[in-house]
């Protein structure tokens, strides 16, 4: 439920050097039918760990390329290893929506190839880690966030410590790039919740150039 206090917080907020925080800034309906679709074709799945450990985020891809873990390694891919087909397109809305956030992060001209899908249940977290399997960091990873609000864990340079902790809701975008590209960042294990169309899920929709 929408508190009395949230009329006061910043659409926009500069969390640090190179993360920003816009809040409200997707059409998260629209997302969430999108994405939808995608999975229809690339159906969520859990994924093994390098060292044989199950995955119990699930995920999924859109994009040229998609972001898998197996025996073999973290490695993008452009096709689907459970189907063999290529991974769904980035929809043009979805595309739209992560070059203006991008935009409204510093960052012009953002142009990702790989969007990331992430389902969390209640009781599932991602531990702290970075994003660098990607091939230019000079370019953000921006998160679009849907259904039921998570913490989302800044750490910095070292994999614990003390994190700056940032609040995700439905239709949230973060960007995070420039000084804080390789940072350390984690979410804090699921609440239970209800968010209408996505019911006790949060799903997020992190997009890279990769
Ligand atoms: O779910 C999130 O907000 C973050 C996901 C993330 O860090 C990742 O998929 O690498
Ligand atoms: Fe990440």
């Amino acid at each position: 439920m929408a508190d009395l206090f949230d009329s006061l917080r910043p659409r926009r907020e500069v969390i640090t050097e190179g993360v920003t925080l816009l809040r409200g800034f997707a059409d998260s309906a629209q997302a969430f039918v999108l994405m939808q679709q995608i999975a229809a074709e690339a159906p969520f799945r859990n994924q093994r760990t390098p060292g044989g450990h199950v995955i119990r985020v699930a995920t999924t891809n859109a994009g040229d390329l998609g972001w898998t873990s197996g025996p073999s390694g973290y490695r993008y891919r452009p096709d689907d290893p459970e189907t063999g087909q290529p991974w769904p397109a980035i929809p043009d809305a979805l595309m739209d929506v992560a070059t203006r956030a991008a935009e409204a992060g510093g960052f012009d001209g953002y142009r990702p190839n790989a969007c990331l899908i992430n389902r969390y249940e209640p009781g599932l977290k991602l531990g702290s880690h970075q994003d660098k399997n990607e091939r230019d960091f000079r370019w953000p990873v921006v998160t679009l966030s849907l259904g039921v609000p998570a913490t989302f864990q800044l750490f910095g340079s070292a994999r614990g410590g003390t994190p700056v902790n940032i609040g995700l809701e439905d239709g949230d975008m973060l960007v995070m790039g420039g000084a804080a590209r390789m940072a350390y960042h984690g979410v804090k294990t699921l609440k239970e919740g209800q968010h209408p169309p996505t019911g006790n899920k949060r799903y997020s929709l992190t997009f890279r150039v990769a």
